[in-house]
């Protein structure tokens, strides 16, 4: 059992790739804690530098309060998985499981019984004298998790351990690892791009981009409560709805978000206006899921200020649900580029500047212009929202939504909340 902080680490490659950036964490004992982020945002860097295989730069690794920056890996009693758990070819299940105990000189007879029972935890108890070639890639894969606890590590390591199976032996193996890792009380760190993977066995988890913690907290708190746009737009899906507006102020309204063609109000009696107010006549992003938008029946009364809409453009059939996308007339924000350092990568000729881009981003569309061309990158238009079962409306059709005012998320032109983020 250990607890792991990372106080300020970074990690520059000795190329000069920055891949990490002042990550400071702190992973509880016992924990399952999970490292979510899209590909490249260093989550594999700093699960490596956990376990020793990656030099920190910079910050401090501190593992069960003892600085371990230096500490060899065969000293930090770790345990890892890959994403193809490598097994010995020539060696059973069994003997795969068997080798770490064998090596640290266990008795064979504790070793074989400690085997099976964990064998049997996994699932694969009656494949264990098979060779790896002759399992699936999903009982590969139980057996090198097998490999990995049976010595009982302090700290277990996971990196995208599922991705190469799949979509019903993630959601199976997903559930069994969980179960298994939360059993033994061993604190893990468990790297994926998956967010439902994320949000279904995290008990805490970190969203990262470009190196940097963009957001920490349970799946809950980060779902209802997201830090940023990016976090926000990252584990919805369907995808939020990020609009653009202006805040304004207006006495005896309550504050009135500008989206152009439209607009929405929050009265002043609201629990976030004290924290919006210092955005007046600012841009602002506006985070709206598809769940929380209605349609409602022309003609229903509804609150001014909170309606939206739009004419729908496409309806999309996904089994359980059905989704409508409504073209309003309102610029919609890319949570990718919003509060991203510019990349150096990308040739200058190719993309505006930050600045360029952040006003480009938030001045109002001339007329004429049409809005999806603006700020020279791709820029949906559409309002996504969900059908509500028996009523749903036909493409070309012109629908009014209303906007529930208590779920939307305020975000400022950097990406970041407007209002208070509880942890
Ligand atoms: N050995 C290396 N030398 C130089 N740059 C590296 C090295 N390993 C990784 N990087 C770079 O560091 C950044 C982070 O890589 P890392 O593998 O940690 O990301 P990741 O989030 O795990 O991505 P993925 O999900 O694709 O594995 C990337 O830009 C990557 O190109």
């Amino acid at each position: 059992m250990t607890d792991v902080v990372l106080d300020g680490v970074d990690k520059v490659y000795p190329g000069g790739q920055v891949a990490v950036r002042d990550v400071r964490l702190r992973i509880n004992d016992g924990e399952l804690f999970v490292l979510l982020g899209p590909s490249g945002c260093g989550k594999s860097t700093i699960l490596r530098m956990i376990a020793g295989l990656e030099e920190i730069t910079g910050g401090d690794l501190w593992l069960n309060g003892t600085v371990a920056n230096d500490l060899p890996p065969r000293d930090r009693n770790v345990a890892m998985v890959f994403q193809e758990g490598a097994l010995y070819p020539h060696r059973t299940v069994k003997g795969n499981m068997m080798f770490p105990l064998e090596v640290s000189g266990d008795d064979r007879a504790e070793a074989s019984a400690k085997v099976i029972e964990l064998a049997r935890a996994l699932g694969i108890n009656t494949m264990i004298d098979r060779l790896p070639r002759t399992l699936s890639g999903g009982q590969r894969q139980r057996a090198a998790i097998g490999r990995a606890l049976i010595r009982e590590p302090s700290l277990f390591l996971m990196d995208e351990p599922l991705s190469s199976l799949d979509a019903g032996l993630r959601t199976e193996l997903r559930v069994e690892i969980a179960a298994l890792v939360r059993s033994s009380r061993t604190t893990t760190v468990y790297v994926t791009h998956d967010q439902v993977e994320a949000m279904t066995m995290a008990d805490r988890m970190a969203v990262l981009r470009d190196g940097v913690l963009e957001d920490v907290g349970t799946p809950e708190q980060i779902y209802e409560d997201p830090a940023t746009v990016f976090t926000a737009a990252f584990l919805s899906s369907p995808p939020i709805n990020l609009l653009q507006a202006t805040l304004w102020a207006v006495e005896g309204q309550g504050l009135m978000f500008d989206l152009g063609p439209q607009r929405l109000t929050l009265p002043w009696g609201d629990k976030r206006a004290s924290a919006l107010i210092s955005h007046h006549g600012l841009p602002v992003i506006v985070g709206i899921r598809p769940d929380t938008v209605i349609p409602i029946a022309p003609g229903s009364p509804a609150p001014s200020g909170t309606v939206l809409s739009g004419q729908v453009r496409a309806l999309e059939f996904h089994g359980h649900e059905w989704l409508a996308y409504a073209e309003a007339g309102i610029p919609t924000v890319d949570a990718n580029e919003v509060g991203r350092p510019e990349r150096p990568q990308v040739p200058a000729a190719a993309r505006p500047g930050l600045r360029d881009r952040v006003r480009a981003m938030f001045g109002r569309p001339a007329e004429e212009e049409p809005v999806e061309e603006h700020a020279g990158h791709h820029r949906r238009s559409d309002l996504v929202f969900r059908i509500a079962p028996g009523g749903r409306p036909d493409r070309g059709d012109r629908v009014a939504l209303a906007v529930d005012m208590d779920r939307v998320l305020f975000f400022g032109a950097d990406g970041r909340r407007i209002t208070p983020v509880h942890r």
